[in-house]
């Protein structure tokens, strides 16, 4: 059966994530009849199942870690995390997400269509038995969890989805793969009281980060209980009685109660059909020129699901659905220019970046300057009893400008998005000290940084 075509619209995004749902108000505000196609919850990966339900079960985390640096000095106790009323808490964040996103397109006259979409050809998509035309497409279907097929039993392996949404917290955690997710479901699990493992199968986890803040980070969360194993290669697990034990070729054995898999995410688009439309792929997502545009001349990717150097996460496809909205509309026809993007990885401490990697300014060492601070005695950590708070900022030496930062702290996210700022605007650090900041905060200690 063919199937109903429907209207022909100006623009039909698929996937009604962070980047599909920005891009598509602004289309209609501008005027373009459009339409957003979901298979899954609408709102997407962001406040369903990634950052937001993440950061609603840190608050606890950093409630009892903070409150723990100061036992002793002021507080008596340590605070429990209670895991059902905590995950009680973040359902009446993730819970609305998704009717309240659809209503809000829907309230906005944006159509919905709920389904998988895959293209027939260029201009041509097939959601369930329906036929959608489109002068237009925009993909932006995001990722999901990546699996490790060649272990033994792989599919005992949860993922970071049902990993924030257990009901109940087991007593053993085994986290397989050492990036961004790992550390963070780590410092979670940990501190609500589970025995937690990090497994990783080599010797640089966080490997975005210079190996040696890496290995501070890691020394706080050893000191708080996870357990890391490195150059461990994960081959097989079996089920026991007990829970199940984690094995390798060689001697490792781990018996947990459950495992998750956090060894990287893989796009969404091997089920879109993109062959038939002339959307060609790279291993890590869909190919675009500077335009965002695919290799079909009418044909958008943006968010998670584009192969680009650029760190997948949200507001990068924030600002991708703003800028195609521009380009879309004719505002625009200037290539995407991305400014320098932060990266946290949350915890008690927190490790964030931004800007030229230390790593290369070190390989300049004419050009560029690398100062290494140890925070931890400065007023605004003293006071909370950070135990280890770090900085490294790269400075040109002969502009005086900071061109990249590397920090670990509790206060790391506040510090970084004050010093992306400073990079973006070209400052140099003594333009900290003509600023008038709240005093005593972070930014106010900022002067410091010299
Ligand atoms: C555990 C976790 C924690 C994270 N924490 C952070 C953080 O702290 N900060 C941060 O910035 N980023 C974080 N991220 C990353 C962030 O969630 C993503 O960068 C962001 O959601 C990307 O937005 P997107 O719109 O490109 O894709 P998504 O949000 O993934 O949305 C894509 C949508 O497309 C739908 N879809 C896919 N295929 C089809 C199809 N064929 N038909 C119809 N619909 C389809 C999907 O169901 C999904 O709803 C985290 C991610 C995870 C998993
Ligand atoms: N705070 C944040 O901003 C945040 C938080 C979570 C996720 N994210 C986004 O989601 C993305 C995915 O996160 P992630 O942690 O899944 O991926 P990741 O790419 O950050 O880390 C996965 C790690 O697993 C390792 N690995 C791969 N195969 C393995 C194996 N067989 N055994 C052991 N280790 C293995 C990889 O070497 C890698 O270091 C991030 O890169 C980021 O874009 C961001």
């Amino acid at each position: 059966m063919r199937g109903s075509i429907m209207e022909k619209f100006d623009v039909v995004i698929i996937g009604a994530g962070p980047a599909g749902l920005g891009l598509a108000y602004d289309l209609k505000q501008a005027g373009q009849t459009v339409a957003v196609v979901e298979e899954n919850r609408w709102g997407g990966t962001c406040p369903n199942r990634g950052c937001d339900p993440k950061k609603v079960l840190m608050a606890a985390v950093e409630a009892k870690l903070r409150s723990r640096h100061l036992v002793g000095k002021g507080l008596e106790n340590e605070p429990e995390i209670d895991w059902p009323s905590l995950m009680r808490f973040k359902e009446t964040f993730t819970e609305p997400v998704s009717s309240s996103s659809r209503q809000g397109l829907v309230d906005a006259g944006i159509t919905v269509l709920d389904g998988h979409a895959e293209f027939v050809d260029q201009h041509t998509l097939k959601v369930g038995e329906q036929r959608v035309e489109s002068s237009q497409f925009v993909i932006a279907t995001g990722q999901r969890p990546g699996r490790l097929s060649k272990i033994e039993n792989e599919a005992l392996m949860q993922t970071s989805t049902d990993f924030l949404a257990m009901p109940e917290l087991p007593k053993r955690i085994a986290l397989v793969g050492g990036g961004y997710i790992a550390f963070e479901l780590a410092a979670i699990a940990n501190a609500a009281g589970a025995e937690v493992h990090v497994i990783h199968h080599n010797d640089r986890p966080l490997k975005q980060f210079p190996a040696k803040s890496v290995k501070q980070f890691m020394e706080q969360l050893t000191k708080q209980g996870v357990q890391f194993h490195l150059n461990i290669d994960v081959t097989a697990i079996e089920k026991s009685a007990e829970g199940m034990t984690l094995r390798d070729d060689h001697q490792f054995s781990l018996p947990v109660d459950q495992v998750f898999v956090t060894a990287g995410r893989v796009p969404n688009l091997d089920t879109l059909n993109l062959e038939q439309a002339g959307v060609e792929t790279a291993k890590n997502g869909i190919m675009v020129d500077d335009h965002l545009k695919t290799t079909a001349s009418n044909i958008y990717a943006m968010g998670d699901v584009v192969a680009k150097a650029q760190p997948k996460l949200t507001p990068v496809a924030g600002f991708e659905a703003q800028y195609l909205a521009q380009l879309l509309t004719h505002q625009s026809s200037a290539a995407i220019a991305y400014p320098v993007i932060p990266t946290v990885v949350y915890g008690v401490p927190q490790l964030a970046k931004a800007g030229m990697e230390v790593a290369t300014a070190q390989k300049d060492s004419q050009r560029y300057e690398v100062k290494d601070l140890d925070l931890t005695n400065w007023f605004t950590y003293r006071r909370i009893q950070d135990p280890d708070a770090r900085a490294t900022v790269v400075v040109d030496r002969q502009s005086q400008q900071v061109v990249g930062v590397v920090t670990m702290s509790s206060e790391a996210e506040h510090v970084i998005n004050d010093l992306t700022w400073l990079i973006n605007h070209g400052g140099s650090l003594s333009e900290l000290q003509r600023q008038i900041f709240a005093y005593p905060t972070e930014a106010s200690d900022l002067e410091y940084l010299r």
